[in-house]
């Protein structure tokens, strides 16, 4: 039986158990949260609907971080998320010390870390530092997330079904991503999404960047959860090898980047496929030239975002 690790058992880890457990995939799921009454509760309601739906599962609360040294998979969603009026950077600090605390009591963990935390890239990049485990088993949940919110803004343009839409989006997790204009439509046809005017393109990016930002301001004391926990499944699946899925993750390129003139330390979201190990290839997407530019440009702020925030931590 797989074991997977939940770090942080509040909106996003909670949503994520219920998602495993809802599945029946065969695991067992182990939930840490500094706040322990909290963690408590979750688990008797978990364990309750558990029984309703007719989907007992094997969850339990883990009481030493240390215990998930032996776990296949480990989800990190601790810290504090974007609340209205932030932008994800507002969390750097103070996420940042999150991580560096679960990082000194995983030290020995030999599985794949997904990394929820935001900003996702730093955090991502930041931790797979702390680890010290091969670059390729660190990787952070976002591009599945930003993807489905680009492919329901050409829905609601073109009134195409998300199901028969495979769209792309790669760089950071911020207001810099850029989503991809080859767009896979049905099997095996990409288009440059002719579908949709020059106008609905750029409104159609827009809406894709702050697809995040709208949640939050709608929900003020918080940000999205249902759709971060469901792209979290997702990346299980694949990491458990239940499925083989091209996923958007931010990952670490090394020397395969086309871009490592800005360096080849850095993490951001680029296609992938996943397995046992972490990420096993990387996929080349279709790009046009304005793209790759605008990829380079975003790329450079952040390692230098990156840069400046290490000195602080250090
Ligand atoms: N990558 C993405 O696409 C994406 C999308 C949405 C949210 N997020 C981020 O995910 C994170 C979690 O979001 P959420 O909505 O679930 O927040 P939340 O506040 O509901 O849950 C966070 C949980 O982390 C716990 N926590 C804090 N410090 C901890 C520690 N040291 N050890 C263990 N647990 C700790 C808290 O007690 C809380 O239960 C935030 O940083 C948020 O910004 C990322």
């Amino acid at each position: 039986m797989k074991r997977i690790g939940i770090i942080g058992v509040g909106n996003i880890g909670a949503t994520l158990a219920h998602i495993v457990l809802q599945s029946k995939i065969s695991a067992h799921i182990g939930l840490y949260d500094v706040n322990k009454d909290a963690l408590q509760g979750k688990l008797w309601d978990l364990e309750e609907a558990s029984v309703i739906g007719g989907y007992e599962g094997n969850i339990s609360i883990i009481h030493d971080l240390d215990a998930f040294e032996l776990f296949d998979v480990l989800v990190i969603t601790a810290g504090r998320p974007r609340v209205h009026g932030m932008d994800r950077k507002d969390l750097l600090k103070e996420n940042a010390s999150i991580l560096q605390a679960i990082a000194r009591e995983v030290k020995n963990f030999k599985g794949v870390c997904v990394i929820v935390t935001n900003p996702v890239d730093l955090m991502t990049r930041f931790f797979s530092y702390l680890l010290s485990l091969p670059k390729t088993q660190v990787l952070g949940m976002a591009g599945v997330l930003d993807e489905a919110r680009m492919a329901l803004q050409i829905k609601s343009m073109t009134g195409l079904k998300v199901q028969s839409m495979r769209t792309c989006v790669v760089g950071p997790h911020s207001e810099h991503m850029i989503p991809l204009e080859a767009v896979g439509i049905g099997p095996g046809v990409l288009t440059d999404i002719m579908l949709i005017s020059e106008e609905q393109k750029k409104l159609l990016n827009k809406n894709t960047r702050f697809g995040g930002g709208r949640i939050v301001e709608k929900l003020k004391s918080g940000s999205a959860f249902y759709g971060p926990a469901a792209a979290c499944f997702r990346i299980l699946q694949n990491v458990l090898e239940l499925k083989q899925e091209v996923l958007t993750c931010s990952v670490f390129m090394g020397e395969n980047s086309k871009f490592s003139e800005i360096s080849q330390e850095i993490f951001f979201g680029w296609p992938v496929f996943l397995g046992k190990e972490g990420v096993k290839k990387m996929i080349t997407p279709k790009m046009n030239e304005k793209e790759k530019e605008e990829l380079r440009e975003v790329l450079g702020k952040l390692q230098k975002e990156y840069l400046e925030f290490f000195e602080s931590m250090v």
